[in-house]
């Protein structure tokens, strides 16, 4: 068992980076939604740096990125509502676990861990790719990025986790790719864990100073 987990009573993941490597579907749904709009497609590489925000922040930085200039509200409410449509259509058909995840979920919830999910991803999709991967059963509770008022990095979700389980935030570890998971988790007064091998705006999230870094989630088991 890694050293971080030592009185660690509540396990929570990031989803999108940490768990599944989703920007094939991401990806395809953003340039799906541009191409409705008449526009050219942004392609992986780039939606891999804008994914983190949730969708909405993910559909803005994709008109910018086109245009050079913000896009105005009624056009980013038009590509926003194009990429739910599609995306919603079969989140998962290019997604795809990260090597070690499905060892290390298995072993924690073995070990009668609870396991929370938050996600800056509308909460709509997260059952469809849980389910997709077999994994609904292992988390007590999962949170997206409009299931409460404020998203990562606010550390609200996660405080929301910890009281839902009853666990105080010290006994509590955040798991994520990015730079909101490690401020989130940190503001809540969790412990910190990161992968860098997902997506944080093109930065290592080293640089977020996270109380560990692992290279694949095997490790943490
Ligand atoms: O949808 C996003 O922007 C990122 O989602 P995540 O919080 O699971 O990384
Ligand atoms: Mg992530």
């Amino acid at each position: 068992m890694h050293p971080i987990l030592n009185d660690i009573r509540l396990v929570a993941f990031d989803l999108d980076g940490t768990l599944v490597d989703s920007v094939p579907d991401l990806a395809a749904a953003v340039d799906a939604a541009l191409a409705d709009l008449g526009m050219p497609p942004a392609g992986e590489p780039r939606v891999r740096d804008w994914v983190g925000n949730g969708s909405l922040k993910l559909m803005e930085r994709s008109l910018r990125d086109v245009l050079g200039r913000d896009p105005d509200a009624a056009l980013l409410a038009r590509a926003h509502q194009g990429f739910l449509d599609h995306y919603g259509r079969d989140p998962s058909a290019h997604t795809r676990l990260y090597p070690g995840v499905q060892e290390a979920l298995d072993a924690l919830r073995d070990r009668g861990l609870p396991l929370a999910l938050v996600t800056n991803k509308p909460s709509a999709f997260i059952a469809p790719i849980l389910a997709a991967f077999n994994l609904q059963a292992h988390f007590g509770l999962c949170l997206g990025g409009d299931s409460l008022a404020r998203k990562k990095p606010d550390p609200a979700p996660l405080r929301h986790v910890a009281a839902h389980f009853d666990v105080p935030p010290a006994a509590c570890l955040m798991v994520g790719d990015s730079r909101h998971d490690i401020e989130a988790g940190r503001a809540a007064g969790f412990r910190t864990l990161a992968v860098p091998y997902g997506y944080n705006h093109g930065e290592p999230v080293r640089d977020s100073a996270p109380d560990g870094v692992v290279e694949s989630l095997a490790e943490l088991v």
